[in-house]
């Protein structure tokens, strides 16, 4: 279980409170207005942002004073992060050391991850020859091998096309639910979280707050996501 335990979390001058907690293999989706702090929540859980008071725990051991590389988290980013120079089977290894020294078995492990995004045979290409999708896959892929418990996403499929970004949340919902990963996905999208969230954080009014089953939440939503959702 990921608990955020009385947690004040700051960005600059804004602060975000959260009391809540995730169930180990959990899809949730966090949602709410724009400069609410939903990014601040999944940057603090990653330990890119400081808590200032409470903690974050992850199955009872205390995260708070982890450095990122430490913490058993994973980030998609939007822009995916990829590395122009390096192939694409380099920008997947540097998930699994930044030097790109790996053993034939972490290369194995490499094209296995590559297969199962659907870029097999892909590997020495460059970010530039792979379609905006192919790119999210590879950014994915990379993910994937690090096999981390917490899989946080910021927006990582906004730029994409509806259809190629509800086929893009269906292979996370499907490596998630293959490797038990605890999922965070922030997004603007009501939809991205009926699709694949069965829970969701709202961040609204400076505080996180816990999850809530998405359809009901989403069908009968406070006032604070009805001016963001567009339904009051
Ligand atoms: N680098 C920064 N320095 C100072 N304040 C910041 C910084 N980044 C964000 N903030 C403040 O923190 C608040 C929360 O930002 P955050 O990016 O978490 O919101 P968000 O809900 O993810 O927004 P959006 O939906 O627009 O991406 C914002 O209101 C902003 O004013």
């Amino acid at each position: 279980m990921l608990r955020l335990e009385n947690c004040r979390i700051m960005n600059g001058d804004y602060a975000v409170e959260a009391d809540l907690e995730i169930s180990a293999g959990a899809c949730v989706a966090v949602i709410g207005p724009s400069g609410a702090g939903k990014s601040t929540l999944v940057e603090a859980v990653a330990g890119f942002l400081p808590v200032t008071r409470g903690r974050i725990l992850w199955n009872g051991a205390d995260l708070t004073s982890q450095p990122p590389g430490k913490r058993p988290v994973a980030m998609l980013f939007q822009d995916g992060n990829l590395f122009p120079h390096l192939t694409v089977a380099q920008n997947v290894a540097l998930g699994l050391h930044a030097n790109l020294r790996l053993s034939e078995a972490e290369w194995s492990q490499v094209g296995a991850a590559l297969e199962r995004v659907g870029l097999g045979g892909m590997g020495t290409r460059k970010p530039a020859a792979l379609s905006g999708g192919q790119q999210s896959r590879v950014a994915l892929a990379r993910v994937l091998v690090q096999g981390r418990d917490i899989l946080l996403l910021d927006e990582p499929f906004a730029a994409l096309g509806p259809a190629l970004k509800a086929e893009m949340l269906d292979l996370v919902a499907d490596l998630a639910r293959e490797s038990g990963a605890t999922v965070l996905m922030v997004s603007h999208d009501p939809n991205d979280a009926r699709r694949i969230a069965d829970q969701v954080v709202l961040v609204a009014e400076g505080s996180a707050h816990p999850p809530q089953a998405t359809a009901e939440l989403l069908d009968n939503p406070p006032p604070a996501l009805q001016a963001y959702l567009g339904t009051d």
